[in-house]
């Protein structure tokens, strides 16, 4: 009797031991299915999601044909005439032209569909692959929404790290951790956001305003512009970053809040705009695949808006900070435009933010920019009527109709 229940008992943990195995290697050819499949959608993806109109420029009774004359009529209207695809109209010169994108939102995505696109990369995250996510565009244009948002509506760093620890939830080696720091990147300096909440007092205005000027000189922190394969396996990045071990959403909001108010609060007190700086959530994830351990790191970017300044209109501290805007914005493309080429030199080195994530933006790392390197599909002069019927949307004046003029892409 004994021995026929341990029989049964070994039986069935020898058929637990091989279902087990069977999900691993499900499990295991999932991911494989799932890497490959990003490969072949490209390692750096780029989409574009369009902000709504302000209240003031939104209508409920608009009709469609009154939306493309209110577009017409404040220079610009935009549609969306296929998946993945943008239709820019300016009424000015009476030119379309289509702009093709990995994807395109429009202003009535909601965060949780902005969020499903970005989703795969956060997976790739957390099959040990370095991965990058930043929001572009003008100040104005969403990208704060887009990544942080509203504490009861959260944008991709809450919604990333919660599909994080779902992941880890799963698996069978529980010892997975999660690590957060926050940086900013003002004026070619970087700043341990954390590091200064705790110093300040999380920014409840209580120091003043010489004690966060010297809070933030003094939570300034070098960046090794070491190749990514030249620096060695104990030495960080950015050493001494204060990382905060977080494994739940309310500690991630917490530490998310913390260096939001902490940046906020430098900003005041070097009467600064937020906006003129890069604002960066790093994750560090450590887990436990196949009984290896393995170290991924996920930045989540909120770059400084991109607009052009004139350089004739603006002195002092404005055209410094113009300035390195400029050069840090710049110095993102040339290596995301030479990462692009396969190129045999990638130019890390020319700016801090490049250096900052250079690790995350090198070999199988995978990249996803919204707004950014989009591709001009074909000019053409059509009435906008036909193009945008029923899909018509008014351009707001930040929108990407100025983008795009911005950057030279339009007149
Ligand atoms: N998809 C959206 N739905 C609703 N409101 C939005 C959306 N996108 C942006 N907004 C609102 O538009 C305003 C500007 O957005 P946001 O602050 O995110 O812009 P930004 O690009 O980060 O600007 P900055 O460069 O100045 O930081 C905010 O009031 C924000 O709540």
């Amino acid at each position: 009797m004994i021995g026929k229940v341990v029989g049964q008992l070994a039986c069935s943990a020898e058929l637990a031991a091989l279902r087990q195995q069977l999900t691993g290697v499900e499990a295991e050819r999932d991911r494989a299915l799932q890497e490959r499949q990003q490969v072949l959608r490209g390692n750096i993806r780029v989409m574009c999601r369009v902000r709504p109109a302000h209240q003031q420029q939104q209508s409920p009774s608009r009709s469609p044909a009154a939306t493309a004359a209110f577009g017409a009529a404040h220079g610009s209207c935009i549609g969306y005439p296929l998946e993945g695809l943008l239709a820019v109209h300016d009424a000015s010169t009476a030119r379309q032209r289509e702009f093709e994108f990995d994807a395109v939102f429009a202003p009535e995505a909601s965060q949780q569909q902005v969020y499903e696109e970005v989703s795969p990369l956060v997976r790739s995250c957390a099959d040990g692959y370095n991965v990058c996510i930043f929001a572009y565009g003008q100040t104005g244009s969403g990208k704060t929404y887009t990544m942080d948002g509203p504490a009861d509506n959260p944008g991709i760093n809450t919604r990333a790290l919660q599909e994080l620890f779902s992941i880890a939830a799963d698996e069978v080696d529980h010892s997975w951790s999660f690590q957060v720091a926050m940086l900013e990147i003002y004026n070619e300096a970087v700043r341990d956001l954390l590091a200064m909440s705790a110093s300040i007092g999380g920014g409840s205005g209580a120091a003043s305003a010489a004690a966060v000027a010297a809070a933030a000189s003094a939570h300034t922190v070098e960046v090794s512009g070491l190749p990514a394969g030249e620096l060695p396996p104990n030495m960080d990045r950015v050493p001494g970053l204060v990382w905060r071990k977080v494994s739940n959403t309310a500690e991630v909001q917490a530490a998310l809040r913390e260096g939001v108010r902490a940046r906020a609060t430098a900003a005041t007190a070097l009467n600064a705009a937020s906006s003129r700086s890069h604002a960066l959530v790093s994750v560090k994830v450590q887990g436990v695949r196949e009984g290896k351990a393995f170290t991924a790191m996920m930045h989540l970017v909120d770059l400084a808006g991109s607009e052009r300044v004139d350089k004739s209109e603006v002195a002092g501290q404005q055209l410094k900070e113009a300035q390195a805007i400029n050069k840090s914005l710049s110095a993102l493309g040339d290596v995301v435009a030479a990462l692009q080429r396969r190129g045999a030199h990638i130019p890390f080195r020319n700016s801090k933010l490049t250096q900052v994530l250079q690790d995350s933006l090198s070999g199988s790392s995978k990249v996803l920019l919204s707004r950014r390197q989009w591709r001009l599909l074909r000019p053409s002069t059509q009435e906008p009527a036909a193009a945008f019927e029923g899909l018509s949307h008014p351009l707001q004046p930040h929108g990407p109709a100025d983008i795009l003029k911005d950057h030279g892409v339009i007149d």
